[in-house]
């Protein structure tokens, strides 16, 4: 028996035990660690890529934790690449300025986004112009819709070859947009998980599921909470990636009643969606709000 080292990605867990997708062959093991881990009190996390050792079977051993790119906190997962956020303006008619904070807070994590406007069969031509008009240069913009498929390949696309994590508001679609992409997403969770789930166990940590035509996707939304904790008063202005902060009169510019401020002057000029500026503003407010209240 050959037993070479390859290399895997953490898909999930089940209490001590974890499943590793061979990333050559799309093969999945079912791991222990190396009881090195525990001695050295690391533990890989879902999302890692690892060097595992296939036992027998479908078994295996992890035997190393390779470097990780990114580590997000909730849900806890390695390597996302990006984060798609997915919103409506009806049937929910999100509000811009959740819209913006959840932007606010991928931007914090210094993940790349891909906004995604679902439900465009409900939509007049001009709301989606107006909503482009905002969003479009600032960062990739699908217009989807799961009912129609309108713009569902083009999705699937981004998908492709990475770990994404889906964010939105309850009920603009995010469930439906997955159906749209891979209709076995949700049953996709091979052979071994059904022997497990067979017996008592269950995992608890998030789960990568594999997308058909290539890529992963975290099977618990992003972002649950909109909560801008630990997000300094300074920093804020950084993370509207269209504001030109060095070009206010004072550095330290925070955009608010400063004179000669570039950024008000851009808003003025209509150079600058209002809604972006004032969903800054009332963001901005609730952090200084906090910090001054704390004691
Ligand atoms: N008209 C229309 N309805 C849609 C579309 N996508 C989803 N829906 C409907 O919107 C409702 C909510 O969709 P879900 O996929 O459950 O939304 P979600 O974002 O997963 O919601 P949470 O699980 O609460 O976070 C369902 O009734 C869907 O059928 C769409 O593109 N067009
Ligand atoms: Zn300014």
């Amino acid at each position: 028996m050959t037993s070479k080292r390859r290399l895997g990605v953490v898909l999930r867990f089940y209490s001590n035990l974890l499943v590793v997708e061979d990333l050559e062959t799309g093969k999945q093991y079912l791991c222990k660690l190396r009881g090195k881990f525990k001695k050295q009190g690391i533990r890989p996390i879902t999302g890692d890529t690892v060097e595992f050792t296939p036992i027998h079977g479908d078994e295996g051993v992890v035997e190393n934790i390779l470097h990780r790119r990114s580590e997000l906190k909730k849900p806890s997962v390695a390597n996302v690449d990006q984060v798609i956020v997915v919103t409506t303006l009806r049937k929910p008619e999100v509000p811009l300025e959740i819209l913006d904070r959840f932007i606010v807070l991928v931007e914090r994590e210094k993940l790349p986004l891909v906004l995604v406007l679902n439900k465009i069969d409900l939509l007049e031509r001009d709301e989606i112009t107006e909503f482009e008009k905002i969003y479009g240069n600032l960062y990739p913009l699908v217009k989807t819709s799961a009912v129609t498929k309108e713009g569902i390949s083009e999705l699937k696309e981004y998908l492709q070859g990475k770990i994404s994590v889906f964010a939105g508001m309850s009920g603009v679609g995010k469930s439906s947009l997955l159906n749209a992409i891979d209709e076995n997403l949700k049953l996709r969770t091979g052979e071994i998980s059904e022997k497990l789930e067979r017996g008592r166990h269950t995992t608890t940590t998030a789960q990568l599921l594999r997308v058909r035509d290539g890529g992963w996707v975290v099977d618990t939304p992003g972002f649950a909470s909109l909560e801008l904790e630990g997000i300094e008063p300074e920093e804020l202005r950084y993370l509207f990636i269209e504001f030109e902060n060095d070009k206010c009169f004072f550095p330290d510019c925070v955009h608010l009643d400063e004179p000669e401020c570039f950024v008000k002057m851009q808003v003025m000029k209509g150079k600058l969606p209002r809604s972006r500026y004032e969903s800054y503003v009332k963001m901005l407010k609730e952090i200084q709000e906090k910090a001054f209240r704390k004691p």
